[in-house]
């Protein structure tokens, strides 16, 4: 018999379909490739994002494993959506028609059907199929332990979640301070709101739930969320941290970043870099190129331009790409001479990845995406993160306040998260080997977690564990999808 096929529904953005088809890789190859990997794929909202998913199938179909694209008719995009989350969410819910016959239509049996965290409403179309559902976790264990608790709060706090007196609680994470609420939820009038409150309810539906993180990178909402503390009375599904899981293919070890770092003494470059959707306007430029002036710091800024939307019309899901930098237009006079040897500013998308193993890096001021914050803590990279949307505020408060691997970083949120010179100067130079306790403790307790993500994903490791025993349920559950016998009968 075929093996049983773990079928994907990523969300289109790279960061999310790498690190769902990753992971769901790393099943395939911890049981033996005892399971095939189809992916479902919907006709994303952008152009640059449907050559950005074709790119990454032209990959996929040349690394020799078992992974086969399933194209599913396309949809027309919501038009009358006012948020980017509301938007991601109902366009990947108007295609669960295809989703549900693409499933019934399988050949063989059907592991499960693996979800983006925005496709949870899908686990309904599974249960009718007899299929078991997972949900993919792409951010921290601490938000899906908000999101699982979301529900909860809404029915609990009537004030805005930004406005709760001493701060939200969340079972598993310290009170959470009113700058650190996720950006899709401060807004209760909002659909983006409405959405993530139904998203939590149903990631409760759900067979289970695939998280990239480590028991140990976060103990507190992992063990919160497993002993049912997230919704009184409805335990969680079984969650799976099977992470890190980092995306690894696109390595560029000669790139010229790092040529430059190899110049560089061990531990003295800062890095700073900001996802695939940061970039900054003209004034915050200034306050950054004069606090990096001012500290001294050896330094290596990926600095990006607005998106070519920012003018006009944004991308429907929110997803807007940077643009490369005008540097003669950005940096101030004199700026870049005066740096010369000393700092570096990269003006297009740089291997973070690599820049991240360099050991001339002591570092990281990111914006906080997941992604960005597991690539550091698996070479030991302490930060200072610089939310800017989405879930990072959270994410920011977790490195801070919880995990401990960051020094905080001050961000106005009333004025698009902007920065001052001075605040970013005192956390660089605290972050780089100041004499202040919070510096030595955030690069301690990150090479602390550099053991932590090694040992976990080793064999033996919780993640290892987790992934053995995902692998056990999956195989366990597979089944013909229910329509698909009815169809072989008539
Ligand atoms: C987790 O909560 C939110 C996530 C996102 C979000 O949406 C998104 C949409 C795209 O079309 C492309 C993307 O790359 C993308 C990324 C993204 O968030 C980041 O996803 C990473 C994993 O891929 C990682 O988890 C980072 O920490 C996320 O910041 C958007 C959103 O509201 C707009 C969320 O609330
Ligand atoms: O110039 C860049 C900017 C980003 N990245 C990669 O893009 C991903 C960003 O994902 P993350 O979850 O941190 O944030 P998002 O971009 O989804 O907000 C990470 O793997 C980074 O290594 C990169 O390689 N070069």
């Amino acid at each position: 018999m075929a093996a049983p096929a773990l079928v994907l529904l990523p969300e289109w953005g790279s960061g999310h379909l790498m690190s769902m088809l990753e992971s769901c890789k790393r099943v395939l190859l911890s049981s033996g490739k005892a399971f095939s990997i189809t992916l479902f794929v919907m006709r994303p909202p952008t152009a640059e994002a449907t050559s950005e998913v074709e790119a990454h199938a032209r990959r996929e179909a040349a690394s020799g494993l078992d992974i086969r694209f399933h194209r599913l008719p396309a949809v027309e995009p919501p038009a009358d959506a006012v948020g980017v989350e509301e938007f991601i969410a109902r366009y990947i819910g108007l295609h669960a028609p295809h989703v549900r016959d693409a499933l019934a239509g399988m050949a063989g049996p059907v592991a499960a059907l693996v979800l983006d965290m925005f496709a949870a409403p899908l686990v309904d179309v599974a249960r009718d199929l007899g299929v078991p559902s997972y949900v993919f976790m792409s951010s921290t264990g601490a938000m899906l332990a908000f999101m699982l608790h979301l529900p909860v709060l809404h029915e609990a706090v009537a004030a805005e979640l930004d406005e709760v007196e001493g701060g939200v609680e969340v079972p598993g994470l310290p009170p959470l301070p009113p700058a650190s609420v996720p950006c899709p939820v401060v807004d209760k009038k909002s659909p983006n709101y409405t959405w993530f409150v139904r998203l939590g309810d149903r990631f409760m539906d759900a067979t289970g739930i695939i998280a990239n993180t480590a028991e140990g990178l976060e103990p507190g909402p992992l063990a919160a969320v497993a002993a049912g503390r997230s919704v009184p009375g409805r335990p969680a599904p079984p969650v799976y941290p099977i992470g890190p899981v980092l995306s690894l293919g696109d390595r560029s070890p000669s790139h010229e970043c790092v040529a430059w770092l190899d110049a560089q003494p061990p531990a003295s470059v800062v890095f700073l870099c900001f996802g695939s959707m940061g970039w900054f306007e003209p004034a915050q430029v200034a306050e950054i190129t004069a606090a990096l002036e001012r500290c001294g710091h050896r330094f290596l800024w990926v600095l990006r331009g607005p998106p070519s939307s920012a003018t006009g019309a944004g991308a429907p899901d929110g997803s807007e790409h940077p643009t490369d930098a005008n540097l003669d237009e950005l940096l101030p006079d004199g700026f870049v001479e005066r740096t010369k040897g000393k700092g570096l500013v990269w003006p297009t998308w740089a291997p973070q990845k690599d820049i991240l193993a360099h050991a001339a890096v002591g570092g990281f001021v990111t914006h906080g995406g997941w992604n960005s914050v597991l690539e550091s803590l698996w070479h030991g990279v302490p930060m200072a993160p610089w939310p800017l949307y989405a879930e990072q505020h959270l994410n920011a408060f977790e490195l801070v306040a919880d995990m401990g691997v960051a020094v905080p970083l001050r961000v106005d949120r009333k004025r698009d998260n902007f920065v001052e010179a001075a605040e970013l100067e005192r956390a660089v130079r605290s972050l780089m080997g100041g004499e202040g306790e919070e510096g030595r403790r955030a690069r301690e307790k990150a090479a602390e977690m550099k053991a932590v993500c090694r040992d976990a994903v080793a064999e033996g490791g919780s993640s290892h564990a987790a992934l053995q025993r995902l692998a056990e349920a999956l195989h366990d559950g597979a089944s013909i999808p229910k329509h698909s016998e009815a169809q072989q009968r008539a």
